[in-house]
C-alpha cells in the first residue's frame, strides 16, 4: 500500500491491506457521519456511517494518539482523525513490526535499520552470508530473529536450484520473519495478536506452526500481499517490504490526505529506524478519514482500478457505469477491438483530463465532453499511446540489462509522444520520462558533458511539470522531483556559455541565472518536503539535505551579487574620476 514512491517509474507498489478476519467489534460504540473527498478512481459515497472499534489493548501506538479506528460497511475499518491536522502533520511514526529488504537491496542497506551502506561498508553475516549490516550494534538489534532466519538461510542456499534463487523472495523471507517473530514474542502476546491474519509457512519455515490446508496458505497469503507496505529510502526507492498492523487499517483514496514515508530525520543512534511516518499532505478535520493511496496516482483511471481490483480486490468496479468503464479504458484503448464502434477515451491534453468519444467508425467526432475542445488529431494521439506503452515495457526490462539500448530508446520515443500532443503528465509519457531521467543521470557519473547535463536538466524540467499536474503540492514525490531539478541546476557546468545572457529564453539558462534557477527550484521542493516528510522531521534526510544545498547556495549567489556590485562601483568610481588627462 503506500504508494507513492515515483522515484522510478516502477514506483513502489504499496503492497497492503487486509483484515476482516478479525473479531466483531464490541463494547462501546457510536456513530458518526463522516465526510469523504474521494475522486472518481474511488467511485465511493460521499458520506458514511461508522462506528467506533475498541481497540482492546492493542495497537498501543495508535491508542496514544489523536486517532481513532472506525468501522463502516462498506470500507471495513479505517483511520479517523479525532483532531485538526495541519498538512506536513506526523500523525504517527511507528517502527513496524518486521521489514525486509530486497534481494537487489541485500548487500547496500543495513538488514537492520535498513539504512544505505556507509562510507565504511557494510559488514556481512559471516554465517548465511546473505544479510549486511552497519556495524555489530545493528546486527546486535537483529540478532533474536536473524539467528532463526540464518540457519534457514544457510539451508535455503544449499538446496537452491541455481544461483539466482539462493535467497528467498521478499515475501517468503518477510512470513519468516513474522513467524519467527510470533515465536518469541509467543503466541498470546500483542505482536501475534495484532499480526495474527498474516502468517504464512511451509518448507522454508518448517519449524513454525502447522499449516492446517493448502486453502489456509493461499488465504494467508494473499492476506499478507493486501498488508504489506513498501519499506522505501529516504528519498523514495523501493528498498524491500514490511508489515505493520497499525497503519494497516487505513484505507485507500486516489486523492489522499497522507502518505507513508521513511523520513530517516533523526541523527540520534539511539531511535530504531526504520521509522514509518503516516504524514498528512493535506488538512485534515476532526472526525475526517486518513486516507493514503496504495497505488500509483500518477496512472490512468482504469489501470489504477486495474492494480485496486488484482490487488486489493476492491468491489468500486461493479459501480462503474459503462459510461465511465469506457473513459476509464484509456490508452489501451481506441485499438481495442472490444470496442471498435465507440470507444470512450481520457486523456490529459493541454495539462487537463479531457474525456472524449471517438468513434472509429463515424467520422472521428471528437470533442471533449468537458471543455468542448475539438481534437483533430485523435488517431495520432492514439497510435502515441500505444506506442508510447510499448516503448515503456520495453525499456523496464532493458533498463538494467542494457542502459544503453533503453537510452536510445527513450531518446526516439519522447520526441515523438510529445509532437502528437501529449502533455507531461500522461502516461506513458510521464512514466517513460522518469525512466529516461534515470538513465540520464546514470550516464552522468561516466560522461558530465554540458549537452549531458543540459538535456537531464531539460527532462527533469518536464517530469517535475508532468507532476505538478498530477500530484497535490506537498506529495513527497513532487518535493523529491524538485529538489532533483534544483541540484541539477546547481552542478557545475562543465563548459558554461560565454555570454549568459545572449539568449535568455533558453532552458536551462548558464552561468548566474541557472544557479539562481536551481535555488528557486530547491525552496520550492524544500516547501514541498517539509509537508510531505513531515514538518517536524523538518522534511526528512532529504529535506536536511535541499536545506544545506539551499544555504551553499545563497553564499554563492552572494559572491556574485557582491561581485557585480563591486564590479558597478568600481566602474561607478571609475566614471566620477572623468577621463584620464
Ligand atoms: C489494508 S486494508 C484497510 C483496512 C480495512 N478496511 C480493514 O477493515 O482492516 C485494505 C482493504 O480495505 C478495503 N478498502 C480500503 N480502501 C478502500 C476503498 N477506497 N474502497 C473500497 N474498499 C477499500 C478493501 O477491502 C481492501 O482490501
Amino acid at each position: 500500500m503506500a504508494f507513492h514512491s515515483l522515484k522510478s517509474s516502477r514506483k513502489a507498489k504499496e503492497t497492503r491491506s487486509f483484515v476482516t478476519a478479525q473479531s466483531t467489534p464490541s463494547g462501546e460504540s457510536h456513530s458518526i457521519n463522516a465526510n469523504h473527498a474521494y475522486d472518481e478512481g474511488d467511485l465511493i459515497s460521499a458520506t458514511e456511517e461508522t462506528e467506533l472499534v475498541p481497540l482492546n489493548g492493542l495497537y498501543e501506538r495508535l491508542s496514544s494518539l489523536a486517532l481513532e479506528v472506525r468501522k463502516s460497511s462498506q470500507y471495513g475499518r479505517g483511520i479517523y482523525s479525532k483532531l485538526d491536522a495541519k498538512a506536513g502533520s506526523i500523525l504517527i511514526s511507528i517502527k513496524p513490526n518486521v521489514s525486509v529488504l530486497s534481494a537487489s537491496c541485500l548487500s547496500s542497506y543495513c538488514s537492520s535499520c535498513c539504512g544505505p551502506a556507509l562510507d565504511s561498508g557494510l559488514k556481512r553475516c559471516t554465517r548465511c552470508r546473505t544479510v549486511w549490516y552497519c556495524n555489530a550494534i545493528c546486527q546486535n538489534r537483529d540478532w533474536p530473529i536473524h539467528k532463526l532466519e540464518c540457519d534457514a538461510l544457510q539451508k535455503w542456499a544449499l538446496n537452491a536450484p541455481s544461483h539466482d534463487v539462493s535467497v528467498p523472495s521478499d515475501a517468503v523471507r518477510c512470513l519468516g520473519r513474522i513467524l519467527w517473530s510470533e515465536q518469541k514474542e509467543g503466541l498470546g502476546s500483542n505482536f501475534t495478536k495484532e499480526i495474527n491474519l498474516m502468517q504464512s509457512r511451509k518448507l522454508y519455515f518448517g519449524n513454525c506452526r502447522k499449516l492446517t490446508s493448502a486453502g489456509d496458505l493461499v488465504d494467508l497469503i494473499s492476506r499478507f500481499t493486501t498488508n504489506t507496505f513498501t519499506l522505501t529510502s529516504h528519498t523514495l526507492t523501493p528498498i524491500g517490504i514490511c508489515v505493520c498492523p497499525t497503519i494497516a487499517f487505513t484505507n485507500h483514496s486516489c486523492d489522499p490526505n497522507a502518505v507513508i514515508v521513511f523520513p530517516r530525520a533523526s541523527s540520534d543512534a539511539s531511535v530504531q529506524e526504520p521509522l514509518l511516518n503516516l504524514v498528512s499532505i493535506k488538512d485534515i478535520k476532526p472526525n475526517e478519514e486518513v486516507r493514503i493511496s496504495y497505488i500509483d496516482t500518477t496512472l490512468p483511471k482504469e489501470l489504477r482500478k486495474k492494480d485496486l481490483k488484482e490487488t486489493y480486490n476492491f468491489t468500486s468496479l461493479k459501480r462503474m457505469s459503462i459510461r465511465e468503464f469506457l473513459c476509464g479504458a484509456l490508452n489501451l484503448v481506441a485499438v481495442n477491438a472490444q470496442y471498435p464502434q465507440k470507444v470512450a477515451n481520457s486523456i490529459r491534453l493541454n495539462g487537463m483530463a479531457h474525456s472524449f468519444c471517438v468513434c472509429l467508425l463515424e467520422n472521428a467526432m471528437t470533442r471533449c465532453t468537458q471543455c468542448k475542445t475539438a481534437v483533430t488529431s485523435v488517431d495520432s494521439v492514439l497510435d502515441a499511446l500505444r506506442v508510447g506503452q510499448e516503448a515503456f515495457d520495453k525499456v523496464t526490462l532493458l533498463q538494467s540489462k542494457d542502459p544503453k539500448k533503453a537510452k536510445h530508446i527513450t531518446t526516439n520515443m519522447l520526441p515523438i509522444l510529445t509532437s502528437a500532443g501529449l502533455t507531461p503528465s500522461c502516461h506513458p509519457l510521464l512514466a517513460l520520462t522518469r525512466l529516461h531521467l534515470e538513465l540520464l543521470i546514470a550516464s552522468l557519473s561516466s560522461a558530465l558533458t554540458q549537452d549531458c547535463l543540459d538535456e537531464t536538466i531539460r527532462t527533469a524540467g518536464m517530469y517535475s511539470a508532468g507532476l505538478t499536474l498530477l500530484l497535490p503540492k506537498g506529495h513527497p514525490v513532487r518535493g523529491i522531483a524538485l529538489g532533483e531539478l534544483g541540484k541539477l541546476l546547481a552542478v557545475d557546468e562543465p563548459s558554461p556559455a560565454t555570454d549568459p545572457s545572449k539568449d535568455s529564453t533558453k532552458f536551462p539558462p548558464s552561468g548566474p541565472p541557472r544557479l539562481k534557477l536551481a535555488y528557486e527550484y530547491l525552496v520550492r521542493a524544500y516547501d514541498e518536503l517539509i509537508i510531505g516528510f513531515g514538518r517536524q522531521n523538518g522534511g526528512g534526510q532529504v529535506g536536511s539535505q535541499i536545506r544545506e544545498a539551499i544555504v551553499r547556495l545563497e553564499k554563492e549567489l552572494g559572491v556574485w551579487t557582491h561581485g557585480i556590485q563591486n564590479v558597478l562601483e568600481d566602474t561607478r568610481a571609475v566614471e566620477s574620476r572623468g577621463p584620464k588627462e
